[in-house]
């Protein structure tokens, strides 16, 4: 069912900017059919703005992206029939049940009238929603809202799900019940995975490979322990002692990112996203 390896996403000299701000300024990437990607960098990096190219919100200005073989400059609804989209912002309706929200999104995206009802109680289930799905959704915790949003994304059946912060804000075991989550529709249907996260040990964990973004461009790509270990092969190179512990991921992020990282944000989960996640849940 599955060709693992296949281009999913295909990023060629990528190129978006807001007047004088280079957001996405030359990205090449290549996001292989059923991988989780993880599209890490430090705020203000170009990752969201690369992702609103991806899923046609945004212009093409310069350079190409392809989505399974599909131009998104010029084939837009064919790579909006193949994505699930949950982005930063809130996209749950408080004042409906959950199962009105994923409904909503089955009309949306056109999923025959005659299976909606059982496909919108599928993605309900599947994100372990079933019991909650006639319960408004603005008395849902945030792993609540976020895995919900997660059921409104997957309703559609997509061959590419694109999650912009899914995690943000969550305590650790809404993440992991997040992540358990993706993993078992993943495992289940073999759905290519494209996510941004500030968590490096999420990072770590469960994505095959992930790209360090910095100023528009991708700056490291590979698997978490690549890259790992190639920090540490830099660093004995450099004189390092051999008992030296094995760097993080947070350490090949710091080493990228370098001094501009703490000049901008302080740190992963800086203030402006805390903000949105306090508007979020809120
Ligand atoms: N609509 C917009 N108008 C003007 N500038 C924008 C707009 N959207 C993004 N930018 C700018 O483009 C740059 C990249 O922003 P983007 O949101 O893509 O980064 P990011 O890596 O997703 O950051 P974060 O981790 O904070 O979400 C930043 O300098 C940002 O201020």
């Amino acid at each position: 069912m599955t060709r693992d390896g296949a281009e999913a996403v295909a990023c060629t000299g990528l190129a978006h900017a807001f007047g004088e701000t280079r957001a996405v300024d030359g990205l090449d990437l290549t996001v292989r059919e059923s991988e989780v990607f993880g599209l890490l960098g430090p705020n203000g990096a170009g990752k969201t703005t690369a992702i609103r190219c991806m899923t046609t919100l945004l212009p093409v200005p310069a350079g190409m992206v392809r989505v399974f073989g599909h131009d998104a400059a010029r084939d837009r609804m064919a790579v909006r029939r193949l994505l699930g989209y949950v982005p930063q912002q809130l996209s749950a309706d408080a004042g409906l049940t959950g199962r009105e929200n994923v409904a909503l999104f089955a009309r949306v995206f056109d999923v025959p009238r005659r299976e909606r009802a059982e496909r919108v109680g599928q993605a309900l289930a599947a994100v372990g929603l079933a019991d909650a799905a006639d319960r408004l959704a603005g008395t849902y915790s945030g792993g609540m809202v976020r895995r919900l949003e997660l059921a409104q994304a997957l309703v559609s059946a997509p061959r590419l799900l694109i999650l912009d912060e899914p995690t943000i804000g969550l305590d650790p075991i809404a993440r992991t019940g997040v992540w358990e989550h993706i993993n078992a529709v993943r495992a289940a249907t073999g759905m290519t995975v494209l996510v941004t996260t500030h968590y490096m040990d999420e990072a770590d964990q469960y994505c095959d490979r992930v790209g360090l973004m910095h100023h528009g461009r991708i700056r490291a790509l590979g698997t978490p322990a690549e890259l790992r270990e190639g920090l540490g092969a830099r660093r004995r190179a450099a004189g390092a002692p051999d008992t030296d512990p094995l760097p993080t991921l947070e350490d090949v992020f710091r080493d990228i990112a370098g001094s501009g990282l703490d000049e901008q944000s302080g740190d992963f989960r800086d203030v402006r996203s805390t903000r949105r996640t306090a508007r979020r849940v809120g």
